[in-house]
């Protein structure tokens, strides 16, 4: 399966870092290329900036949220379909910022999910344990409650990644070891098989995220059944960046 190698900006960028970005596309050479899909997810005020700026050069652009419906009456909000109109071909759903920050439950996260395939967008679904679920040894049942309730009802490969991102390692430099990384990653493989078929199931890529960082990219990215990374803070530079898109594997 080809890595995808996904950057959410987060609530970082303006219009000048437009520059960034550029090295990023110019960065992205027919190595690259070969070895990983490369997404971009900048704030939702730089999409269209970013499209005209990829141009042919591969790179793909995705947004951080979207809401359920596709239009109307939700003041400060943006639709999957709006994303897509705005040059998005991903959007992230059920980050555990949103979560936290916006109060965003499973069933929340599953409708997000499927209005993102209703939009033709691909839906990046983060679960992910917090320190105390950890602590306490609960993380592979919180991974499975998530998973069950956030799921969409149909996904293909094209259509949904999930991401793992344990909360504890969200910008704190922590990472799992790359045993509890493999064993989380078996487990929602299995889930995804069980929930989709094998044909299915097996396609579906699933990202590890959480303080990835090229030094210990190479590392993550060779566990069995990790398929790509959701790199926060490391995907604001093009240098850090296209370093971790370098530790993928070849395919
Ligand atoms: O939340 C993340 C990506 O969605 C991870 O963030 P960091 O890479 O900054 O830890």
């Amino acid at each position: 399966m080809k890595p995808l190698i996904a950057g959410n900006w987060k609530m970082n960028g303006t219009a000048a870092s437009g520059r960034e970005f550029d090295l990023m596309t110019s960065g992205y050479d027919a190595d690259l290329q070969a070895r990983c899909d490369l997404l971009v997810c900048p704030p939702a005020t730089l999409l269209g900036a970013f499209r005209m700026r990829a141009g042919g050069t591969g790179v793909r652009l995705g947004g951080q949220d979207c809401h359920v419906k596709p239009c109307g009456a939700h003041t400060g909000d943006i639709s999957a379909e709006m994303l897509r109109d705005a040059g998005a071909e991903f959007v992230i759903v059920g980050h555990s910022e949103r979560r936290s920050d916006h109060g965003e439950s499973d069933p929340v996260v599953k409708a997000k999910a499927m209005a993102a395939r209703r939009a033709g967008l691909v839906a990046v679904l983060c679960i992910g344990e917090t320190a105390e679920e950890r602590r306490g040894g609960r993380t592979l049942a919180v991974i499975v409650d998530q998973l069950e309730g956030s799921l969409p009802d149909e996904a293909t490969p094209e259509t949904l990644v999930v991401a793992y991102e344990p909360v504890w390692a969200i910008g704190s430099g922590l990472t799992p070891t790359v045993d509890d990384v493999a064993e989380v990653h078996d487990l929602i493989r299995g889930k995804l098989v069980d929930r989709y078929g094998a044909a299915i199931g097996d396609r579906i890529r699933i990202l590890y995220g959480g303080s990835v960082k090229p030094s210990n990219a190479a590392e993550l990215l060779a566990v069995e059944n990790v398929d790509g990374a959701l790199v926060g803070g490391a995907s604001l530079t093009a240098a850090d960046f296209l370093a971790i898109a370098a530790a993928a594997p070849r395919g």
